[in-house]
């Protein structure tokens, strides 16, 4: 199939595995990327979620259609730059707002990412929510050679990409009496922002390297890239580590990596969550349903396990958080720190602080 509603001249694409073309014009750099196609329906939030490394891997395509409305500011990074492989979308718009100091164009040129730009994202998306997520290219080359290149690249849930975005070293930030240690498979800096705002310690330590926190306070798994099936040595480490029953967090990877430690299973949804809209049920603590950010694409089946469910998608049913009856651990999938999305659910570091300060 080949879909070109573009009209453009300086043409890109995009390429599926299962050899589907789209035509547009080409923006960002003029280079390839694969990655796994996966798509957001945020309606605002771009450079939040273009700079997430938990999207490192994955082309982005957005189904908002109008994107770049508000540029590009430095407030707005959660990380240090672009982490995403590539984007596709269907307008990229001149932003008007007066903290913009480029356009999401010249970002992406910036940064060295590719990316398509009027492509119809409503035939994409539908491709993809009836096959699921599938690896593609983006970039100036032909489909052909798009693929060829495909072909020959790595699946998506066959890499490892922390070590990509963990720091390398441990880094302390900030002062309080409690220390919260950090696992970093990615993490977000908004995520860092709310526990320093609560004036604790911090300690970040890399991923592959837990036990550099285990005298923390407490311990904190954040978000992060790629398949956490190839993380099984990461969860033993934090399995011994719930042995001392000290306050366990974790966020979306940390969660996943956390049920893991508990023996939970874990599985591939067909096409994720990711939006900044998404419902969560709360089971068990406030009886609310909460808006809330998610970006996932596995998912956690702790049957069997001593991890006890708090909160659900009531759309599909998906574990969204999860307990432990008698030691204090608790996770989310979504992301209580938003950015970009509704600040329902901060409460959720007051809580793992309050943990941590009963057992400190
Ligand atoms: N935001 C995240 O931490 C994502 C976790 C994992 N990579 C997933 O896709 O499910």
């Amino acid at each position: 199939m080949h879909i070109d509603v573009s009209g453009a001249n300086n043409r890109g694409y995009l390429v599926l595995e299962d050899g589907t073309v789209f035509v547009g014009r080409l923006i960002g750099a003029e280079k390839t990327a694969i990655g796994e196609v996966v798509f957001t329906t945020a309606v605002v939030g771009y450079p939040q979620i273009l700079t997430d490394p938990s999207y490192k891997g994955q082309i982005i395509v957005f189904t908002k259609p109008l994107v770049g409305n508000y540029g590009v500011s430095e407030d707005q990074m959660e990380s240090d730059g672009v982490k995403a492989e590539g984007v596709v979308l269907f307008e990229a718009t001149k932003p008007s707002h007066y903290k913009s100091v480029m356009t999401l164009e010249e970002w992406l040129a910036a940064s060295g990412i590719p990316g398509v730009a009027r492509v119809d994202t409503r035939a994409l998306v539908l491709k993809l929510r009836e096959h699921g997520v599938m690896m593609g290219a983006v970039g100036p080359e032909e489909p052909g050679a798009l693929l060829e290149a495909l072909r020959k690249s790595p699946r998506y849930e066959e890499l490892s990409y922390v070590d990509l975005v963990s720091v390398q070293e441990p880094v302390e930030l900030g002062e309080g009496r409690l220390c919260v240690g950090i696992v970093d498979c990615g993490v977000k800096k908004s995520i860092v922002k709310e526990f320093l705002k609560r004036g604790v310690r911090v300690r970040l330590v890399p991923c592959r390297r837990p036990e550099a926190a285990f005298d923390c306070d407490g311990l904190f798994l954040s978000n992060g890239p790629g398949n956490p099936q190839l993380l099984d040595s990461l969860a033993s480490k934090v399995a011994q580590y719930a042995e001392y029953k000290k306050p366990l967090m974790g966020i979306c990877l940390g969660h996943q990596v956390i049920a893991m430690a508990f023996g939970a299973r874990i599985y591939k949804l067909k096409f994720g969550h990711r939006a900044s809209n998404k419902p969560v049920r709360d089971l068990r603590f406030t009886g609310k349903t909460y808006i809330t950010t998610h970006n996932h694409g596995y998912a956690v089946d702790p049957e069997g396990t001593e991890l006890k469910v708090w909160a659900v998608q009531p759309d599909d049913g998906t574990v969204e958080g999860l307990y432990h009856e008698r030691q204090p651990v608790f996770t989310t999938q979504f992301h209580p720190e938003a950015s970009p999305g509704p600040r329902d659910t901060l409460w959720i570091f007051d809580k793992f602080l309050g943990l941590i300060e009963r057992h400190a």
